[in-house]
C-alpha cells in the first residue's frame, strides 16, 4: 500500500522532475506574472512560429470535441503555414553563396551565360519547393510532418461539417482534391456534403488560396523534373502528391525507391547476421538471467556477466575521481534533480576523457568507459535488433547517493516512473513520443557497477505508473536492457543509505542522433598526451584546468577541448 501511494505521489510529478528546464521556466514565468505592472498580454511567444501555435491549439480543441472553437485556430493555422512559405520562398531568390555554386553540379556548373542562368534558376526553384517542408517541421524536429497542407485541409472540411458550415466543408474537401484527385474519402465527404446541401451552389470550388499554391507548385516541379532528365540537376521532390504524369518515365522507377526511404527509420537493414544473438552471449561471457516473459513484458531483459569485479571497481574509482575534481573546483555536488533527498553526479564519456587528459582521473578509466559502452551497444543490439544497427545517443555514468539524516519517513523515488522515449499519461496509460521525451531514443539499457547500498532496485510498472510487474535488484555487471518506449514504464526506488551507481545508455537506430561525444572521447584518448603532462602540480587546482561537471553558468573559462572548442555540457537524464 505505502508503495502504491509513494508512486501515485511520484508519478504526478513524473513530468515536471523530467524535465527541470521546463520547470524553471514555469517558476520564472510564475514569478513575472505576479509582479506588479505586468499584464497578461505583455507576455509574447517569440519562439514557437504563429502557425505551430495555432494548429496545436487547433488540434487540442478538436479532441474536446470542440470544433467549433477549433475552427478558427485551424483556419489561422493553415493561413500562417501558407505565410510562413511565402516568407520561406522569398528567401530563395537572395545572392547565391559562391562555395554553393561551386559544389554544385549539374546546369551552371560549367559553360556559358545560359547555363549560369539556368542553374541560378533550378536553385531557386529547389530551394522554394523545400519551403513546405521547412514549414512543416516543428521548431526542434528532424522531419516534416507528412503531408502537412492536405492533412489541414481534412481536418477543416471535416470541422466545418461538424458545425454545420457545409459549403466551407464543400470548399476544404474540394481542396484537398486538388492534391488528390483520387482521394476516395474526401469525394464521399463531397458527396454526402452536397446531398444534405440540396441542389447544388453555384461558384463553390477549393479554395482560392489552395488553388494558387498548388498550381504555382506544378509549375515548378515541372520545370525541376525538366531540367532532372535534361540537364543531369537534381530534384528531391518533398511532395507525396506530385502527379505520376509529372514526372518522366525514366526517372520514375528511380524516385519511387527515394519516396519510401525516410531517412529515419530506412538504413539499409544488415545482411542476415552472421551470429545469433546467442552466439554474442556466449562469445561475451554474459548469460540471460531473465527474459521478457520473466520480466512480465515485453522487449526486456536481464543479462548477467558483462563486467569483472575489477571492472566495476575501475570504473566506480572513475566515478568518485569526477566527482572529486568537481568538488575541488568549488562545486560540492548537487541533488538530484529527480529527488531532494539523494545527491546526484554524472559524467558523460566526453567528459571522463577531459577529465583523463586533465590528470584528475585515470586514463585507464575513461578508456574503460568507452569500451565498456560499445559492449553494451554489441549485446543490446544482437538481442533485439540484429538486422538494424543501434547506435549509441547517450552513455552517462550516474551515482545516486543516499543524503544523510534526510532517509526518514522517505515518500519518494530515486527515479520517478517514466518512460524514455515518450511523456507517459499515467491516467490514459498513453506514451506521447513528442518532445520533451528523447524520442529518437529506441533501446535503453543500465548496466549496475554495485550492490552495497539500501533501496534503489529498478522496477517496471504497467502504464498506469502504479503497479509493479516486475524489480531488479542492481549488482556489477548487470545489464537491464529494454525498449525505450510507453511498453516500459520504469523507476527507481528510493536509495536511503550509500551510493548506486549505474552506467545508464541509450540506443537509436538513427543514425543521426549518433552520440558524436564518443567519437570525440575516443580521438581525445587515442592521442598521445604532451602539453596536459607539464606543469599538472601547480595549476591542478586552477579552476582554468579543472574540466569539472558544474552547471553551465558556472562552468570555469577557458577549458576547452583539443579543438579549441568549449566543452559541452550534456543534461539529458
Ligand atoms: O538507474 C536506473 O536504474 C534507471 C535510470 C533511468 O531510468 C533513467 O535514467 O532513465
Ligand atoms: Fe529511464
Amino acid at each position: 500500500q505505502l508503495k502504491k501511494l509513494d508512486l501515485a505521489a511520484a508519478a504526478a510529478h513524473t513530468f515536471f522532475v523530467a524535465n527541470p528546464t521546463h520547470l524553471q521556466m514555469r517558476e520564472d514565468m510564475a514569478k513575472y506574472r505576479r509582479m506588479s505592472g505586468v499584464r497578461p498580454q505583455s507576455f509574447r511567444d517569440l519562439e514557437t512560429p504563429p502557425h505551430w501555435a495555432a494548429y496545436d491549439s487547433g488540434l487540442e480543441l478538436l479532441g474536446r470535441q470542440e470544433a467549433g472553437l477549433a475552427l478558427p485556430r485551424l483556419e489561422e493555422a493553415l493561413q500562417e503555414s501558407l505565410a510562413q512559405v511565402e516568407s520561406c520562398r522569398a528567401g530563395c531568390e537572395g545572392p547565391e553563396e559562391h562555395q554553393r555554386e561551386e559544389e554544385e553540379e549539374g546546369a551552371g556548373s560549367q559553360g556559358g551565360l545560359y547555363e549560369a542562368i539556368a542553374g541560378h534558376w533550378i536553385r531557386v526553384l529547389q530551394c522554394r519547393q523545400r519551403c513546405v517542408e521547412e514549414t512543416a517541421t516543428r521548431p526542434g524536429r528532424s522531419f516534416p510532418v507528412p503531408d502537412f497542407l492536405p492533412s489541414q485541409l481534412r481536418r477543416l472540411h471535416e470541422a466545418h461539417a461538424q458545425v454545420g458550415n457545409l459549403s466551407q466543408a464543400m470548399e476544404n474537401a474540394l481542396s484537398v482534391l486538388l492534391f488528390y484527385p483520387e482521394d476516395e474519402a474526401a469525394k464521399d465527404a463531397l458527396n454526402q456534403y452536397q446531398s444534405q446541401l440540396g441542389e447544388p451552389r453555384p461558384g463553390l470550388g477549393p479554395r482560392e488560396d489552395i488553388q494558387r499554391f498548388v498550381l504555382r507548385s506544378l509549375g515548378e516541379k515541372r520545370q525541376l523534373y525538366y531540367a532532372m532528365e535534361h540537364l543531369g540537376t537534381s530534384f528531391k521532390d518533398p511532395d507525396p502528391w506530385t502527379p505520376a504524369a509529372f514526372i518522366p518515365e525514366t526517372l520514375r522507377e528511380k524516385l519511387r525507391e527515394d519516396q519510401e526511404q525516410r531517412p529515419w527509420d530506412h538504413e539499409p537493414p544488415q545482411p542476415k547476421p552472421l551470429t545469433d544473438w546467442k552466439d554474442v552471449l556466449l562469445l561475451e561471457g554474459v548469460t540471460l538471467t531473465q527474459d521478457a516473459r520473466q520480466l512480465n513484458g515485453s522487449e526486456r531483459a536481464v543479462l548477467d556477466g558483462l563486467l569483472t569485479p575489477a571492472e566495476c571497481g575501475v570504473l566506480l574509482q572513475l566515478a568518485k575521481d569526477a566527482a572529486e575534481a568537481g568538488a575541488r573546483s568549488g562545486y560540492r555536488g548537487r541533488r538530484s534533480p529527480h529527488t531532494a533527498h539523494e545527491h546526484f553526479e554524472g559524467l558523460t564519456v566526453l567528459k571522463a576523457a577531459q577529465l583523463a587528459r586533465a590528470g584528475a582521473v585515470s586514463t585507464q578509466g575513461a578508456k574503460l568507459l568507452l569500451e565498456v559502452s560499445e559492449r553494451v551497444r554489441t549485446l543490446t543490439q544482437a538481442y533485439f535488433s540484429p538486422e538494424r544497427p543501434l547506435h549509441l545517443s547517450f552513455t552517462h555514468l550516474v551515482c545516486r547517493t543516499a543524503i544523510k539524516g534526510e532517509q526518514e519517513q522517505r515518500m519518494d523515488l530515486s527515479h520517478p516512473v517514466h518512460a524514455d522515449n515518450c511523456v507517459l499519461d499515467p491516467d490514459t496509460g498513453e506514451c506521447w513520443r513528442e518532445p520533451p521525451a528523447y524520442t529518437y531514443r529506441d533501446y535503453s539499457g543500465l548496466l549496475y557497477l554495485n550492490d552495497d547500498f539500501q533501496g534503489g532496485d529498478l522496477f517496471f510498472t504497467e502504464p498506469n505508473a502504479l503497479t509493479v510487474r516486475a524489480q531488479v535488484r542492481p549488482r556489477c555487471g548487470r545489464l537491464v536492457a529494454f525498449s525505450s518506449g510507453g511498453e516500459n514504464p520504469h523507476g527507481v526506488w528510493a536509495v536511503t543509505r550509500g551510493r548506486r551507481c549505474a552506467l545508464a545508455l541509450w540506443h537509436t537506430w538513427a543514425p543521426e542522433h549518433r552520440e558524436q561525444e564518443w567519437t570525440e572521447a575516443k580521438e581525445l584518448l587515442q592521442e598521445p598526451e604532451q602539453e596536459e603532462e607539464e606543469g599538472d602540480e601547480e595549476e591542478e587546482e586552477t579552476p582554468s584546468r579543472d574540466p569539472s561537471p558544474e552547471p553551465p553558468g558556472r562552468r570555469p573559462q577557458g577549458v576547452q577541448d583539443k579543438t579549441g572548442k568549449p566543452p559541452r555540457v550534456r543534461e539529458e537524464l
